[in-house]
């Protein structure tokens, strides 16, 4: 049994890793940080966890933290660990951190992006990038992982195989993606009110959105060379979910013709057929936010559009579990050597 602290327990992501926490056998919850509920119940804040969790809220107090636990979590606003960690904190502790500080590994294009100053740019090249499915070897022995985000890891898995295999010019890939409103986390903010998302659909982030270096940067890894993509992120109106639609022109045959169906699908079974959380769909299927709902599955599908010589590729995840706080656990199990799927076998909800 490991002991766990989660500071921002008390944000979506946060109370998801409580919830999926809950459920693991090999894990107690010893530290449930906030700023604004410091000494009041969690129960009270996320009255969900009522007669489950008894504990009140402790503070963002990391070093203190350190002492007591083999792992934290970090579900905070971008800057916030940056700000505080310290090489005394990962000799004493792992940490799992949900936010961007440590995905990017060149830190003028972090302070870029995120129009913050980067403030341990000593710790981003040690921390590795926990996509599980890509990194899985590298993350067993980190100290420090910087977990991927909702749009970032639905916008890679479903296009890496075809990159990787050279299927696709990832130059001219352009990325649709929407997401429900959790993913912008539980604070109050203007553009995220019910009247201003229910019945409505608007995209933002247009050509300035700051997972798009994250994406290009991973998919750059995955290509053998700097790629440049397109990303237009969209708000839609439902709590949970994010749908990536992926357009990109494949790579003709020296004989002049485009790659075939069995051909594709090959490329995405040499690369998932094998993992557990990644379901490559049926021929034509067309992937659903509402059938990966409450689980760790990513469902991908495909489609080659003979008549422009490009495909539409899609994928489907649950931005706070696969795309936070899912993999952040399923990170934690690889740390630790658990079974990598250990309080992650969520049967997706439906309806
Ligand atoms: N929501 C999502 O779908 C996803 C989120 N993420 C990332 O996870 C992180 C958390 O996101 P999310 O849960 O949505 O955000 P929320 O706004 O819902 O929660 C933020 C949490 O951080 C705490 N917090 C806020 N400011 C500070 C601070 N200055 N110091 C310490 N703690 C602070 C809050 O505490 P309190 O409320 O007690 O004040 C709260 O617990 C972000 O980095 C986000 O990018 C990643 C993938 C998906
Ligand atoms: C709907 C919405 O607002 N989404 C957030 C993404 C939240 C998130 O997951 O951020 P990270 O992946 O960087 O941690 C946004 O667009 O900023």
């Amino acid at each position: 049994m490991i002991k766990a602290g989660i500071i921002g327990a008390t944000g979506y992501a946060g109370n998801e890793l409580v919830r999926l926490l809950m459920g693991h056998k090999e894990v107690e919850i010893k530290w449930y940080g906030s700023r604004s509920y410091i000494d009041q119940k969690y129960a009270e804040v996320y009255q969900n966890m009522f007669e489950i969790v008894d504990d009140v809220c402790m503070d963002d107090n990391m070093e203190a933290l350190a002492e007591q636990v083999d792992v934290i979590f970090t579900a905070t606003p971008q800057g916030f660990l940056a700000g505080v960690l310290n090489e005394g904190l990962l000799e004493k502790t792992k940490i799992i951190d949900l936010s961007a500080d440590f995905r990017i590994k060149d830190v003028a294009v972090y302070e870029k992006w995120y129009k913050i100053e980067h403030k341990s740019p000593q710790f981003i090249g040690e921390a590795v990038y926990g996509l599980c499915e890509v990194n899985r070897d590298k993350v067993k022995n980190a100290r420090l992982v910087a977990n991927p985000g909702c749009y970032t890891t639905c916008s890679i898995l479903t296009a890496y195989p075809l990159v990787k295999e050279g299927l696709i010019d990832p130059d001219t890939l352009i990325i649709d993606a929407k997401s429900g409103t959790s993913g912008a986390g539980r604070g109050a903010k203007l553009p995220n009110l019910f009247c201003e998302v229910n019945e409505n659909m608007k995209a933002y982030g247009v050509t300035s959105h700051r997972h798009t270096p994250e994406i290009e940067e991973q998919l750059g890894y995955a290509a053998g060379r700097p790629v440049v993509v397109n990303f237009t992120p969209h708000l839609v109106p439902m709590n949970r979910g994010i749908l990536a639609t992926e357009y990109a022109t494949l790579t003709k045959k020296a004989d002049g013709s485009l790659p075939s169906y069995e051909e594709i699908k090959a490329a995405y079974d040499k690369y998932y057929a094998k993992e557990k959380f990644v379901r490559v769909l049926p021929k034509d299927a067309c992937p659903e936010t509402k059938w990966v709902e409450g689980s760790n599955y990513v469902d991908i599908g495909f489609k080659i559009d003979e008549r422009t010589g490009r495909i539409v590729m899609m994928g489907a995840l649950d931005n706070l579990v696969k795309g936070a706080a899912g993999q952040a656990v399923q990170n934690m199990n690889l740390l630790f050597g658990f079974d990598e799927a250990e309080g992650l076998c969520l049967v997706p909800m439906f309806p």
